[in-house]
């Protein structure tokens, strides 16, 4: 492709609002431009990576026997609300309104409308199992779109879902889409950790998120060294081990705490440390108020709490309610005399006795409360987010955080939706039961920008060579210069058959294109210069930065050692 014919708008500075390294690229390199926030237009070099990432991902599809459908974007309401979601979702269902005053949301994923398409169809066990795949735009209304196509509100998703007739046939699938998906982000070149997460929302039992490494990365992912253990932050169990330190019990004691409002504060003034203080958070669980006890040096995890309780609605209570409830501000709180609501807390409250905690009275605490004799609790269990350094749930080893792009989500469903939209079949003894169901999604879009992320240097992009826009990018120095342009012409009709050649045949300074080929990023550029005349040219390889100095006619075998060298 001629350069002078391409659409790259690149541009010399960062834009100020681009807040990722991959989100500044992607708009240096001119390869999006921003329609709105959380919502851009690919250009040409970024349209064909994304087309090289969705080839891996339909082979890797096909190669598991996902078979590929297109479904709409525009999904009637009615749908939603046979799965109940229509009522259950937010701000962020994109809803619209057609001119019959028909409701239809834009489609943020697919279950209802792949599950309304199976129910017709699939109704024996003899169809089973199936698997159908789409790669298509979504639509969610992100409340902070940010970093660029990292967090959009309109974005490319591969989401596929199978359906099964025993749990058996699912757990097969689960396994063959977990493998392609490895193969899948391996081919990409990212370097990835598959990690045990939680399905939230969409419900099921079993799911793994796959995070691309990088510091960007909202995820916090827990792994060890010593074991293939990684799991989401958020799902990342700690084994309760009693490291149980009670002292003789003492006289509960109120003591007056002007201006403390935090557990730091607390230790500070009571000359404790802060994990010998428990904290009393009030939440909302769906709309029954519960207090939770965690140590001063922990931190409530709300997906434990939600996964706990089996619901999504779970929030802080606001001071109102606090108020209300307890008649004090969140930073006096605490469970002595609390009879109104329950109490639960995190096991490792259980380590110590004579507690400081509020008074349930603004500028008041308690010291040396005891539980059983002020105050009981309902429940222990693990409520809180592990610390690093911590053992790991499988015992192998401490725990340690890196931060990771979510990639891609693997969920065993089950039932939740052929149940709730009635999508049955018939077992081998003729009874209808409902289809037991996966789903599995890549964020292809992400996928982009999380490569981007993981392969770039100071001057631009370094794309791997799996998923490169092009393969060979040919500059000359000096356009205007006869035996130049004639030898690159040359070249570019040479190698256009082989290879996939980018041809910088711009009128523009040498400068101007060397710095758009190092923001474009091809793996392997020619640079035809005032050597051309003596059919010397300059092959520089993008991703070590060395340059070889090459006579024409050795030109083709470096150019495949400098590939071999990327294998
Ligand atoms: O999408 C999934 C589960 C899987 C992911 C892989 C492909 C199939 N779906 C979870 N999820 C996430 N955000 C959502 C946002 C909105 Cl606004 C919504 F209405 C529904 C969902 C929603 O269900
Ligand atoms: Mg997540
Ligand atoms: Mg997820």
């Amino acid at each position: 492709m001629k350069q002078s014919k391409m659409f790259i708008p690149t541009l010399r500075e960062v834009p100020n609002d681009a807040d990722s390294k991959s989100h500044q690229l992607l708009l240096k390199a001119g390869m999006i431009k921003q329609v709105a926030s959380g919502v851009y237009s690919y250009l040409p070099i970024a349209k064909r990576v994304l087309n090289k990432i969705e080839a891996i991902v339909r082979e890797e599809m096909e190669a598991i026997d996902g078979v590929e459908i297109l479904m709409p974007a525009l999904q009637p309401s009615e749908l939603w609300s046979e799965s109940g979601r229509w009522q259950s979702y937010g701000a962020e269902l994109m809803r619209m309104t057609d001119r019959h005053g028909r409701e239809f949301a834009l489609g943020p994923t697919h279950e209802e409308i792949i599950t309304s398409l199976v129910r017709d169809e699939l109704k024996s066990y003899k169809k089973l199992p199936v698997t159908l795949f789409q790669i298509q735009n979504k639509f969610r209304d992100e409340k902070r779109p940010r970093f660029g196509l990292l967090r959009g509100r309109e974005f490319i998703m591969k989401d596929a879902y199978s359906f099964h007739a025993t749990e058996e046939s699912l757990d097969e699938t689960y396994q063959d889409m977990y493998d392609a998906y490895s193969r899948i982000f391996s081919r990409v070149n990212l370097n990835f950790r598959p990690v045990i997460a939680d399905s939230g929302a969409i419900g099921g039992s079993h799911t793994h998120e796959f995070m691309a490494l990088a510091e960007i990365g909202e995820d916090t992912i827990c792994y060890t060294d010593e074991s293939d253990y990684a799991a989401n932050i958020e799902k990342a169990e700690v084994k309760y081990v009693p490291n149980v330190a009670h002292t003789e019990e003492k006289a509960l004691e109120k003591v007056h705490t002007p201006g403390v409002k935090t557990a730091q504060q607390l230790a500070d003034l009571l000359g404790k440390r802060l994990d010998e203080i428990v904290k009393s958070m009030i939440v909302k669980v769906d709309d029954q108020f519960i207090m939770f006890l965690i140590r001063g040096h922990h931190e409530l995890n709300d997906v434990k709490v939600k996964s706990y309780f089996g619901t999504e609605t779970v929030e802080m209570a606001t001071d109102e309610e606090i108020q209300a409830i307890l008649g004090a501000t969140p930073g006096s709180l605490g469970p002595v005399g609390v009879e109104k609501i329950e109490i639960y807390a995190d096991n490792s409250v259980q380590d110590l006795n004579n507690l400081s905690v509020g008074a349930n009275e603004t500028d008041y605490h308690y010291v040396n409360a005891n539980l059983g004799r002020d105050f009981n609790v309902k429940a222990f269990d693990d409520f809180r987010f592990i610390l690093e350094g911590e053992m790991a749930a499988d015992g192998s080893g401490p725990i340690k955080f890196a931060e990771g792009i979510e990639v891609g989500q693997v969920f065993k469903l089950g039932t939740k939706y052929s149940e709730s939209m009635n999508a049955t079949f018939l077992n081998d003894q003729g009874r209808a039961e409902p289809m037991i169901m996966g789903c599995y999604g890549i964020g292809v879009s992400r996928t982009l920008s999380a490569v981007i992320e993981q392969h770039h240097d100071d001057k631009g992009i370094i794309w791997p060579t799996s998923i490169t826009p092009f393969e060979i990018h040919i500059i000359t120095a000096n356009a205007k210069q006869d035996t130049q342009r004639e030898l690159a012409d040359q070249l570019y009709d040479a190698y256009k058959r082989d290879f996939e050649v980018l041809y910088d045949d711009r009128n523009e300074r040498a400068g101007v294109k060397f710095n758009d080929a190092d923001l474009i990023g091809v793996p392997v550029r020619i640079v035809v210069g005032k050597q051309a005349a003596d059919e010397i040219v300059e092959v520089k390889n993008r991703r070590t930065g060395e340059s070889f100095e090459v006579p024409v006619s050795e030109l083709e075998e470096k150019i495949k050692a400098i590939y071999a060298s990327f294998e």
